[in-house]
């Protein structure tokens, strides 16, 4: 099955590509009666959006929300939910130029071999673009999760080698660099600057925390919940890895380091420290669920590499055109929809696993 649609009960589809028409989502799942506005949507979108500081491409996208079906007097219908948005200031003609070369760390040389074809315009379906609909479906799982005072949010944690130290979750919004951490974000900020200048890139993390997850959100073997994040997380344009809980520092840990002890408290049994990340044997188990990711940095990028044509023979490439200079603050919103849908759809397949 062509991989399009993600999710079981609140299944998404997405379609579009960079430079075509316009791009958007298909919802089917969606519970009925849920009041949504395409300004709450809207909200979500600006935070994705291109262009909104000196830290991001500078293609100017207004994505300005279409609601085409399923949500009627204010409220979903529970029918399939479309929404998309305009392609309005694609510039494909940097991409004329180099149409026959491979990008090195871009999807062009796998797309070809593919599919023996590909839509070289910005990137085609591979581009960062594809994910105005996952944002825009995220924006309707969120909603749905608030119902159950589950809140999802997530930040930078660390571009290039500068790592945060610590935060308020008051402040997260307030930079654009989107990291918590005052006095890192200017850093972060003049570091992708410089790159930038340098016509080059960073990588970052980005942290994802979902609050309020009921325990027993998960299936126990192949659909654990864990597993399903880490896929949502992975599918995500320059996501390289991603760890849970402590992630890989478990592998320095002994079991009596690592085990996250159980205490009860004001009634409830709970855990003394959360290592696990809130999720033990594929099921939540009521803590936080704690989630990194790490992204790579930007492959387009304006400096002479080499390369080969789509022939073979050997070549040189200078990436033009409007390209982030690190996809770190702008992939923020796109790990906060991808842990919404899929905390959405365990809740959804938890209400039929018990009477
Ligand atoms: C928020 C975001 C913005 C991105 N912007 C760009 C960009 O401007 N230029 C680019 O070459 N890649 C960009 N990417 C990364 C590419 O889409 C990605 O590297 C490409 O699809 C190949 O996939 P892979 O890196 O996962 O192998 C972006 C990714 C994200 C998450
Ligand atoms: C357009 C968006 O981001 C794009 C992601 C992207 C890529 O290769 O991923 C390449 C750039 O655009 P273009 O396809 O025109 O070269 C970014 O501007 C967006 O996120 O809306």
């Amino acid at each position: 099955m062509p991989g399009n649609t993600f999710g079981q009960l609140f299944r998404i589809s997405t379609w579009g590509e960079s430079h075509g028409e316009s791009i958007g989502v298909v919802i089917d799942g969606c519970p009925a009666g849920l009041p949504i506005t395409a300004e709450e949507i809207q909200k979500e979108l600006d935070r994705r959006r291109t262009g909104q500081s000196k830290v991001t491409t500078t293609r100017k996208e207004p994505d300005r929300i279409r609601i085409l079906s399923g949500v009627f007097q204010g409220k979903t219908t529970g029918t399939p939910l479309a929404m998309m948005v305009e392609n309005a200031d694609a510039d494909s003609s940097k991409y004329e130029l180099i149409k026959h070369l491979y990008r090195p760390g871009h999807a062009d040389f796998t797309y070809d071999k593919k599919y023996g074809f590909r839509d070289y315009r910005g990137g085609g379906r591979s581009s960062a673009r594809e994910t105005v609909g996952r944002v825009a479906a995220g924006a309707i799982a969120k909603k749905l999760l608030a119902r159950r005072k589950i809140k999802v949010f997530a930040y930078t944690r660390q571009i290039g080698d500068l790592v945060m130290q610590s935060f308020s979750q008051k402040e997260i919004e307030n930079n654009i660099v989107r990291c918590p951490d005052k006095k890192m974000a200017e850093q972060m900020v003049q570091a992708i600057l410089q790159a930038r200048k340098d016509g080059d890139s960073l990588g970052g993390v980005i942290e994802v925390v979902a609050k309020g997850v009921p325990a027993g959100l998960g299936e126990p073997v192949f659909d654990r919940l864990d597993a399903d994040l880490a896929k949502a997380l992975m599918s995500l344009p320059a996501v390289k890895g991603v760890e849970v809980g402590i992630g890989f520092e478990a592998a320095r840990l002994r079991g009596s380091e690592c085990n996250d002890v159980f205490i009860a408290k004001n009634g409830k049994i709970t855990t003394k420290t959360n290592n696990a990340g809130g999720v033990l044997g594929g099921i939540s188990n009521g803590n936080d669920i704690v989630l990194r990711m790490v992204v790579k940095p930007t492959s387009s990028i304006n400096r002479e590499q080499d390369t080969v044509t789509q022939k073979g023979r050997k070549s040189k490439i200078r990436v033009e055109g409007r390209h982030d200079p690190c996809v770190a603050p702008r992939a923020v919103p796109m790990a906060e929809a991808m842990v919404a849908l899929v905390l959405i759809d365990h809740l959804l397949r938890q209400k039929q696993a018990q009477l």
